[in-house]
């Protein structure tokens, strides 16, 4: 689990996360969705969460233990909480992709087949086998995205942090970072994501906290987290479709597209009403 604790945050005197207490990887709670406005303080967070930012005051607990930022501290975390970034170049470093991917594997030293035997599964599990020896630079944004993922999956950390994973992807590659997210939790992966794309979240998300200059205003599942029209529009978001057809329409809440476009009773009264 990971715990803050009162976490502020400032750069200099721009105060960002303001007294921040949650717990995360909660039973049933594998995919876990941060929202908020541009600017609300999302990577902020995720870099306090990996350790790359310290808290200004408060503290962050990775099961039980509160992080500590010396050298071997920070690589044990890393090992357990992994990132992607918003911007996929910047953890590009090789410039083929399967050394791209292999890169954090060699540093950890280990033996060659099972480095190349992690690197066959991502590729596989992300369907970018045909990508493998191809120079990056050539690569699309939402193909580098791919990869960037890969490079971190081959790590098998406990925690994936996804910051803003849809944004630049278009249509197809986001129903593929669906397919992927929702395949990964049912394997039990532990996944956090930031974004304020808000249809994405309620399809995938199991848990959501909503921040709003740094504080988080609201928490709970998808039936209360975007329930509140009015607080999401003081957010400068959305209402996911889905909440909106329940609310204005009154029909019933469904936990994803499909679930809808499956429901036979509803399919009946609309066929009944052309
Ligand atoms: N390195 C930095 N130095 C100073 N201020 C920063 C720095 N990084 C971010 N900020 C500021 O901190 C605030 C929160 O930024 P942050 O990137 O955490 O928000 P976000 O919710 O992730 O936004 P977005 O959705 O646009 O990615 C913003 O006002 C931003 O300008």
């Amino acid at each position: 689990m990971i715990e803050l604790q009162d976490v502020d945050f400032a750069y200099d005197d721009h105060q960002v996360l303001k007294d921040v207490s949650l717990t995360l990887g909660k039973p049933g709670q594998n995919v876990i969705g941060l929202i908020g406005q541009n600017g609300s303080g999302k990577s902020t967070m995720f870099l306090n969460l990996v350790g790359i930012l310290k808290p200004t005051s408060g503290r962050i607990l990775l099961d039980g233990q509160p992080l500590k930022y010396d050298k071997k501290s920070l690589t044990h975390l890393r090992q357990k909480v992994c990132i992607v970034f918003q911007d996929s170049e910047q953890q590009l470093f090789y410039s083929i992709v399967k050394d791209d991917i292999a890169f954090a594997l060699h540093n950890l030293k280990l033996p060659q087949d099972e480095v190349v035997a992690r690197v066959r599964k991502v590729l596989k599990q992300l369907d970018i086998e045909h990508l493998k020896d191809r120079p990056i630079q050539y690569l699309s944004g939402g193909q580098k995205k791919r990869v960037a993922i890969a490079g971190i999956l081959v790590l098998k950390s406990e925690w994936l942090l996804l910051d803003e994973p849809t944004a630049g992807l278009d249509p197809d590659g986001k129903q593929r970072m669906i397919t992927l997210i929702k395949g990964l939790a049912a394997n039990g992966q532990k996944i956090l994501i930031s974004s304020h794309d808000m249809d994405f979240m309620y399809e995938i998300g199991d848990y959501f906290y909503l921040l709003q200059h740094g504080n988080i205003v609201k928490q709970g599942d998808k039936k209360t987290a975007f329930a509140d029209d009015k607080l999401l529009s003081e957010c400068s978001l959305e209402q996911p479709w889905l909440m909106k057809l329940h609310q204005r329409l009154g029909l019933p809440l469904y936990e994803h597209a499909d679930a809808m476009f499956e429901d036979e009773q509803l399919i009946h009264t609309l066929s009944a009403i052309q």
